[in-house]
């Protein structure tokens, strides 16, 4: 009798354990025991329908790959899939289903995810190897790496024809190598930013930027007779492909930084680049920005709304020009977000200071790193719930209201367009197009 008295306690306390979670000592007990995986306490509940009935994920994901009996019911003849489902696990349940795999547990708003220009990951940004200063210096001097030199945050680009055969981008960047840029790197002002290794490449070839205020054309050895900084940025640096522009958006922004903030924004103090060029510390004692995180040591991203207003008859939307688009071209409105702000109440308030058009609901659609210098695009589409137009002559020299065809012949180029768009490459000609593709399903 004390023996099965022991043997009912064990269950039952394993059987709590499963309950809160417990994984560590769930494990424990089954090294002890694999009995229990199966075994049932009060109306036949077992460990794995009391784990996806309280959503312990992960120990659901262990019980099973103990073996555990996935199949067996409890006394109201349920599954562990039929309670994780009922109590609304639907992680759990896809996992207890059968094949394994994890579906998507996001709510469908009818959006997928864009990748717009600037937005690509050719590199892997490795952020844990930014402090390990042995293997950023041995991989500085790999014969393997590929260093960007830029000059006052202009590219290095090549028009060579040995690179056009293979690719629709008419310019490339110059993939350097540590010969040719080792004077530069022996030179104690030059910031060498560390971006990140190739995903697809096995050995893990590394990426460095570097950026130079001189031009560097008679010290440095480059072989290629075609290449040239590209200048611009705009629209220069929409002429290279996807996985170039990816590469651009985060080297330049970084640099930009380094060139913008050279002494430490909170005493005019020195600083000292560390972490592979992702941190500026101040070299001045006592410096308030040494004590707890502060942004200013970081580089700064700038966040940006860029929204497709759509009049509330469902077949215009607005846009604006400023005074320095080129003749005929509008685009949807735009400004920064401020300090306590909400995406939505900036979207919001940007339009009526822009246009005087009241925007009610807003809906977030994509976002752009813009690397000029280092500001995030965060598109939105929303619903005007007012329509006359009232702009603001100092930021925006005219903004109207087009129909759904007008934008249309604007985005295929026809001979009727009245206006033209900005480049696909830009957020703005996404958002519109993201528009009327919503239209036209309807
Ligand atoms: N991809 C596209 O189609 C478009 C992109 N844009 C980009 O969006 C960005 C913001 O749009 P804007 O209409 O210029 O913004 P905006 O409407 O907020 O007005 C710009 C003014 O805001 C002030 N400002 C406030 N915070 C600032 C900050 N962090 N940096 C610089 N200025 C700041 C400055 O006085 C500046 O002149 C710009 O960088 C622009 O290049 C703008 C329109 C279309
Ligand atoms: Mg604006
Ligand atoms: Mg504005
Ligand atoms: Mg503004
Ligand atoms: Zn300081």
């Amino acid at each position: 009798l004390s023996k099965s008295n022991t043997r009912h306690e064990m269950v039952e306390g394993f059987l709590d354990h499963a309950s809160r979670g417990d994984l560590v000592r769930v494990s424990d007990m089954i090294c002890y025991s694999s009995k229990l995986l199966n075994e049932s306490g009060k109306q036949g509940w077992t460990a794995l329908m009391l784990a996806a009935r309280n959503g312990h994920f992960d120990l659901v994901k262990a019980l099973l790959s103990k073996g555990c009996n996935k199949d067996l019911k409890n006394k109201s003849g349920q599954t562990a899939h039929d309670i994780a489902k009922f109590w609304g696990h639907k992680h759990i349940a896809d996992l207890l289903v059968g094949d394994g795999k994890i579906r998507d547990i996001l709510p469908s708003t009818g959006v997928t995810e864009h990748e717009n220009y600037f937005s690509r990951e050719y590199l892997s940004r490795m952020s844990d190897k930014r402090t390990d200063s042995g293997w950023l210096s041995a991989k500085q001097s790999s014969p393997e790496t590929v260093f960007l030199l830029f000059h006052n945050l202009d590219p290095l680009v090549t028009s060579g024809p040995e690179h056009m055969n293979n690719s629709q981008a008419k310019l490339k960047l110059c993939r350097l190598k540590r010969d040719s840029v080792g004077v530069l790197l022996k030179k104690s002002d030059i910031v060498v930013v560390f971006l990140g290794v190739e995903k697809q490449e096995y050995g893990l070839i590394a990426w460095f930027a570097l950026n130079v205020e001189e031009n560097p054309s008679e010290i440095l050895k480059i072989e290629d007779s075609h290449s040239f900084f590209l200048q611009g940025p705009m629209p220069t640096l929409l002429m290279l492909n996807e996985d170039e522009g990816g590469i651009i958006a985060q080297a330049r922004s970084v640099l930009a930084w380094h060139s913008r903030y050279s002494f430490c924004p909170t005493c005019g103090g020195k600083t000292k680049v560390a972490e592979g060029g992702y941190k500026r510390t101040c070299l001045t004692e006592g410096c308030k920005s040494l004590l707890g995180i502060h942004s200013t040591c970081y580089p700064r991203v700038d966040p940006v709304v860029i929204m497709l207003v759509i009049h509330p008859d469902g077949n215009q939307c607005l846009l604006g020009r400023k005074k320095t688009f080129p003749p005929g071209m509008f685009s949807c409105l735009a400004g920064f977000i401020e300090p306590g702000e909400t995406i939505e109440n900036a979207v919001r308030r940007e339009v009526m200071e822009e246009s005087g058009v009241t925007v009610g609901p807003v809906r977030y659609v994509s976002c752009q790193p813009w690397p000029m210098p280092s500001s995030l695009m965060i598109g939105c589409i929303s619903v005007a719930v007012s329509t006359d137009i009232k702009v603001d002559k100092d930021e925006i020299e005219e903004a109207r209201w087009f129909t759904r065809q007008q934008v249309i012949d604007a985005i295929v180029k026809s001979s009727k367009a009245v206006l033209t768009m900005p480049p696909r490459q830009a957020i703005a000609h996404y958002l519109v197009k993201h528009w009327t593709c919503l239209n036209s399903n309807l």
